[in-house]
């Protein structure tokens, strides 16, 4: 069959109670991240671009709410049979080769489910669906005790949409006794084959009150996009002065000079507080804590680091590592690196394999070279999942 033969209806089921979903509104018309449920299901076959027409089978007591769908409706019946074959009726003779027939109650089903239905049918299928295989083991039970066990070996869980050739599924559906499970067992009670396509998890079926909050979380999680994933680097100097200790990364070091600055000078740790404002496009220190305030004078920097963590926390942002590397000539950093990198972390809720503090010289040159200051620089990683 050429494409331009191949003309595809899609039946969208929505006449049920929902009972099993508990008492209240039928749960085609509850709200599920922001919209009906019926609008998810609905909106996934409109906007499909091998989708030529929707219609949707409503309870006839739910005007109230199906007043609004934007496709046409019509009534369905007392069981899902008689909701698709009224459906199915509604839509012959206009001309469509194919039908995919849907549970309203599978919201979360996606394009490319339904292009694995319409591409099985392209390639010749008298039916396709969706489904998984079963993976749990299967019991036979009764009075609360296993009876037997059953293999699972070709076991699927079946979904929808269920496509089909239109003339022989309308055929296969007025041919049936009733009371089947699904249009598979219809079709193939009329003899018709059907190609087993991928199934998706999201297309589960709304069926008990917990399944909103499964469907909800697989929603969300497509929703979420990639990871959102931050660097941020940090620069400082400090020059010496008259003194007998350094403060570097929290710790203090006996030497023969003191950090000149506004706070205790720490320029491992501001180099560090920086890379995190950095990664949050929040500016620096400075901006946060203005030298020009005396209340910051002499102060921990332990006070700036924090406030840059608890800031990363509260729009959501986990600090990955944080990486810092001290530039001087004296005092020697590394007797003391390892009790920077478990302060740090502690003051930034880190594993110390997260935080590394390292150190190098200048070979003499420049201004740390010549031993006028100290200089520090750092990179953070910033996560948001
Ligand atoms: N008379 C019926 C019964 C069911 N359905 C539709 O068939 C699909 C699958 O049925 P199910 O999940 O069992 O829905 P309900 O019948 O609404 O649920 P329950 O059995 O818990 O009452 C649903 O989209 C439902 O709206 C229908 O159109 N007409
Ligand atoms: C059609 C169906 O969704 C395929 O899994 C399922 O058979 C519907 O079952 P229900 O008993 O009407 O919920």
């Amino acid at each position: 069959m050429t494409n331009s033969a191949f003309k595809t209806a899609a039946v969208i089921v929505a006449a049920g109670r929902g009972t099993r979903a508990g008492a209240g509104l039928p749960k085609q018309w509850r709200s599920l991240a922001g919209q009906r449920v019926a609008d998810h299901a609905i909106t996934a076959f409109v906007t499909h671009p091998r989708i030529d027409h929707v219609l949707v089978v409503v309870h006839p007591d739910d005007t109230e709410h199906s007043a609004s769908l934007t496709v046409p409706t019509v009534s369905g019946g007392a069981t899902r049979d008689a909701s698709v074959l009224a459906g199915l009726n509604a839509l012959n003779d206009q001309g469509f080769s194919h039908v995919l027939i849907h549970d309203v109650a599978r919201a979360g089903i996606d394009a490319s489910t339904i292009d694995a239905v319409i591409d099985a049918l392209q390639s010749g299928a008298d039916g396709a669906a969706p489904a998984l295989p079963v993976t749990d083991a299967l019991w036979c039970g009764a009075n609360g005790v296993v009876t037997g066990t059953q293999s699972r070996d070709g076991l699927f869980r079946a979904q929808t949409p269920q496509g089909f050739a239109f003339d022989a599924i309308l055929a296969a559906h007025r041919a049936h006794p009733g009371n089947a499970a699904d249009d598979v067992e219809v079709a193939r009670a009329a003899g018709l084959d059907v190609t087993i396509v991928a199934g998706n998890e999201r297309n589960l079926k709304i069926t008990t009150p917990d399944d909103f909050a499964r469907l909800e979380k697989h929603l969300q999680n497509d929703q979420r996009g990639p990871m959102d994933i931050r660097l941020g680097n940090g620069y400082d100097v400090h020059a010496f002065e008259d003194g007998d200790h350094v403060i570097l990364c929290g710790i203090k070091i006996p030497h023969t000079k003191a950090l000149k600055g506004h706070s205790d000078a720490d320029v491992g740790m501001h180099a560090v507080t920086d890379a995190v404002y950095g990664a949050m496009a929040e500016g620096d220190i400075g901006r946060h804590f203005p030298p020009t305030e005396s209340e910051w004078k002499d102060m921990d920097s332990a006070v700036f680091l924090k406030h840059a963590v608890n800031l990363a926390a509260s729009k959501g942002f986990t600090i990955s590592n944080v990486d810092c590397t001290l530039i001087c000539e004296r005092p020697k950093v590394g007797p003391h690196a390892a009790a920077m990198m478990a302060r740090m972390g502690e003051i930034m809720g880190l594993a110390t394999d997260r935080v590394s503090i390292k150190a190098t010289t200048s070979e003499k040159l420049g201004f740390t070279g010549r031993e006028e200051g100290i200089a520090a620089i750092a990179t953070a990683t910033l996560v948001k999942p």
